[in-house]
């Protein structure tokens, strides 16, 4: 029997909604998509974003300290663990449901509280960059600025959002048991909205105040599960040269080299399509063989089966 393909997804924003009706609604269609993966005779593990929630937790415990003054603030790192359980539970539940209406009884699924090792020292610290939470106008960009010390910035043309540091993920914490779980055939849902930061001290993990990106964790965790492919699901079906402009040129299939040079001739906006293809590049680049995909998450089949998306390998 040939070996099903290890895939490791990377869900977007689309993919979850931005408010808790629209996340109920957004996980049934993935869901469908994953399942359709599953029935290609792919073995699947999903990872996910988080910046909307995130910034919406964050909120709702700033809230909190305003209204009960005994109750300090959060911090940042326990606010991507929050996002993790109630992104996590929303997927797997849908996941399980669509599994079972396909009757598909023998794949249990089940997330993964997942903290990632950053480095105390990474440069990003110095430099927020991971935009969280809703769109604002400049104006109400602004206050936040003004009321809690935030740093906004625009964010590709959509508005304006708060940025927070951002290192890159260095190690999976539970990778030991996200493999086992792998390996003995469950659904596993892991590196949730970049996984939770933390800094090594000894023996001890120390929560760092800020959100790693999902797709550099995902390349990471594609590369430790020594899976085939890094599908990254997204608003758009294929990353472009020229994004936008006149001469805008989609891409199917590209090298790590062309991908490279595109990256350095500034054709992927940073915050959004350059934090993808990096990590595209840095699976794809990591082992002969193993490939990169960035497509549009209705399209994941048609991208596995090699009809759309941007396929990259080197
Ligand atoms: N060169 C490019 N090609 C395609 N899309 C681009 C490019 N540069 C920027 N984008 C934007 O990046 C978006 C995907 O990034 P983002 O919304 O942050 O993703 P997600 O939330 O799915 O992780 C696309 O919807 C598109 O608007
Ligand atoms: N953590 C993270 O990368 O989230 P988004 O994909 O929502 O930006």
């Amino acid at each position: 029997m040939e070996k099903k393909k290890r895939i490791v997804i990377a869900l977007g924003g689309n993919a979850l909604g931005n408010t808790l009706p629209e996340q109920m609604k957004a996980v049934k269609i993935t869901s469908r998509a994953i399942v359709d993966l599953i029935q290609e005779g792919c073995e699947v593990v999903v990872a996910h974003g988080n910046g909307p929630q995130v910034g919406m937790v964050n909120n709702a415990m700033i809230a909190l300290t305003h209204e009960d003054p005994q109750q300090p603030n959060t911090p940042l790192s326990v606010c991507v663990a929050m996002s993790q359980a109630y992104i996590g539970y929303d997927l797997q539940n849908a996941l399980r449901e669509e599994l079972l209406n396909r009757g598909i009884t023998d794949i249990p699924v089940a997330t993964m509280i997942t903290q990632i090792r950053v480095d105390e020292n990474d440069p990003a610290f110095e430099t927020p960059s991971k935009p969280i939470g809703r769109f604002l106008t400049k104006e109400q960009a602004d206050l936040m600025a003004e009321k809690y010390d935030y740093v906004m910035k625009e964010d590709a043309g959509r508005g304006y959002r708060r940025v927070v540091a951002s290192p890159k993920p260095q190690e999976i914490i539970e990778i030991g048991t996200i493999r086992t779980m792998v390996n003995s055939g469950d659904l596993v849902i892991a590196c949730g909205g970049g996984g939770i930061p933390v800094i090594r001290q000894g023996n001890h993990l120390k929560g760092a105040s800020a959100v790693i990106d999902k797709d550099f964790a995902s390349a990471l965790l594609a590369k430790e599960l020594d899976a085939d492919f890094l599908i990254i699901l997204t608003a758009v079906e294929k990353a472009a040269i020229n994004y936008g402009k006149e001469n805008e040129e989609w891409l199917s299939d590209i090298t790590v080299d062309q991908a490279k040079q595109y990256i350095e001739e500034g054709h992927f906006a940073p915050g959004s399509m350059l934090p993808k293809v990096q990590a595209a590049v840095d699976f794809a680049s990591s082992k002969p063989g193993r490939q990169s995909l960035i497509t549009l998450l209705e399209k994941a089949k048609d991208g596995i089966l090699g009809t759309t998306g941007t396929r990259i390998h080197l």
